[in-house]
């Protein structure tokens, strides 16, 4: 199948999960045609439709029979080879190779896992799409979880005649990382020398024995969550300040338009130039209460080259400079209600995840410091391999478990 626009490559997807399933419900006494017994049809799909992007994990069967490949339908077959051979679909869908997981077993099945996504922007014209290709005329189920499950559930019935099976996006984050954590002996890492450019570096951490522990979800906004068993959490705290903020802010500050481009910016800017720091304010430390001069006493309050009401000043700010504050800023808020979480819940662990955290070494090793520094060395940043996918992984693997 040739590359085509991401809405017309998703919407056959779906056409051709319906398509798939109408066949498989001429099974008889749930044996499948491929002879494997219970499980649902392929093709196994989990999906996070979150407030940004929209996380698909697609299960590649390895184990297939002869009879099995023999009694395929093609579509399948089609939409196998699509995915795989593919790496990015369209303009908007990309699939995260480097994240891919082989040999996982999930309902006595043993195949890859592939980590695919698109903005969630782009659901209401994939569902137009969708439609425009006879979908009203199918009926399948799609496991769903993130706030687009229920936000577009109803577009999904009326447009595609598709009913959403959907699970709750806590249950389903806790659940993925589990999954990943336990398949994955490198999935969970930490931050060495997090301020030391020449030998800072990426530590596996054993995560075989994590509780308590918090999770602090960096995705368009910011929760928290307290973690006390496999199935034991709680909702502590949340901002709206998070990874759509970051982005948001940018793009209008410096009018880039991607994430990619963003931190870019963010990378070659300095946020010193933007933020008014305690030496600033102090001439050096604020030695009393143990504030180091080079913190940032007061973000986007400018000193350097002057207050930021100066119309002269503000000029001699670059797009690089700005970028780096606003990531500087939206991070340090997030870390500071971190710590301020795990105090409460007497916590020492922290595991950061979600995509803001994607190509973002800055905002990981920001946060490794700021959590050790804080803390006296006495709280651990943790981050993850996969980690803004934790969601639709455990979307997947929670359709495989629900009796059906
Ligand atoms: N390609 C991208 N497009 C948009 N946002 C991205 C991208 N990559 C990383 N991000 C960041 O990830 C955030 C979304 O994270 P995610 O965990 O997927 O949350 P959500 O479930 O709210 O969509 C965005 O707000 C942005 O900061
Ligand atoms: C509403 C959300 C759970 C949605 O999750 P998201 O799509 O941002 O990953 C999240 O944006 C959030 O927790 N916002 C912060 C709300 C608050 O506590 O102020």
């Amino acid at each position: 199948m040739a590359p085509h626009s991401c809405k017309l490559y998703l919407s056959d997807i779906i056409a051709t999960m319906a398509e798939d399933n109408r066949k498989v419900s001429m099974e008889v006494n749930g044996v499948s045609e491929n002879g494997f017994t219970d499980a649902p049809s392929m093709p196994w799909f989990g999906m996070d439709i979150g407030g940004s992007l929209c996380k698909l994990v697609y299960f590649e069967p390895k184990d297939i029979t002869k009879d099995e490949a023999d009694s395929e339908v093609e579509t399948l077959r089609n939409i196998r080879r699509y995915l795989t051979k593919n790496s990015a679909y369209g303009k908007t869908g990309h699939r995260d190779t480097h994240l891919q997981m082989d040999d996982v077993y999930i309902r006595g099945r043993r195949g890859t896992l592939h980590f695919i996504r698109f903005p969630s922007s782009e659901m209401v014209n994939f569902l137009a799409l969708a439609k425009s290709k006879g979908m009203a005329n199918l009926v399948t189920t799609v496991c769903a979880t993130g706030g687009g499950a229920f936000k577009f559930e109803e577009d999904f019935r009326r447009e595609v005649n598709m009913k959403l099976e959907k699970f709750d996006e806590f249950d389903s984050l806790l659940k993925g990382l589990q999954f990943a954590d336990a398949q994955n002996p490198s999935e969970c890492y930490y931050w060495a020398n997090p301020t030391d450019d020449a030998c800072c570096s990426k530590v596996k951490y054993d995560f075989s024995n994590p509780y308590p522990f918090l999770i602090v979800n960096i995705g368009s906004g910011v929760s928290v969550l307290a973690v006390y068993s496999a199935t034991d959490y709680k909702r502590i705290s949340g901002t709206s300040l998070g990874g759509g903020t970051f982005l948001g802010l940018c793009c209008l500050l410096t009018g880039c338009n991607t994430f990619e481009e963003a931190i870019q910016l963010a990378a070659e800017g300095d946020n010193t130039r933007v933020d008014k720091l305690v030496r600033d304010i102090y001439g050096g430390d604020y030695e009393r209460f143990g504030l180091p001069g080079d913190l940032v006493a007061s973000s986007f309050s400018g000193f350097s080259f002057g207050q930021m009401n100066s119309r002269e000043k503000r000029s001699k700010v670059s797009r690089q400079d700005l970028a780096r504050a606003t990531l500087v800023t939206i991070t340090n808020n997030i870390g500071s209600i971190a710590r301020m979480c795990a105090i409460q819940e007497k916590i020492d662990r922290v595991v950061f995840m979600g995509n803001f955290l994607r190509v973002n070494p800055i905002a990981m090793k920001l946060l490794a410091y700021a959590m050790n520094y804080w803390s006296k060395g006495t709280m651990k940043a943790l981050f993850l391999e996969h980690e803004g996918y934790f969601g639709a992984i455990g979307c997947l693997l929670q359709f495989h478990e629900a009796k059906r």
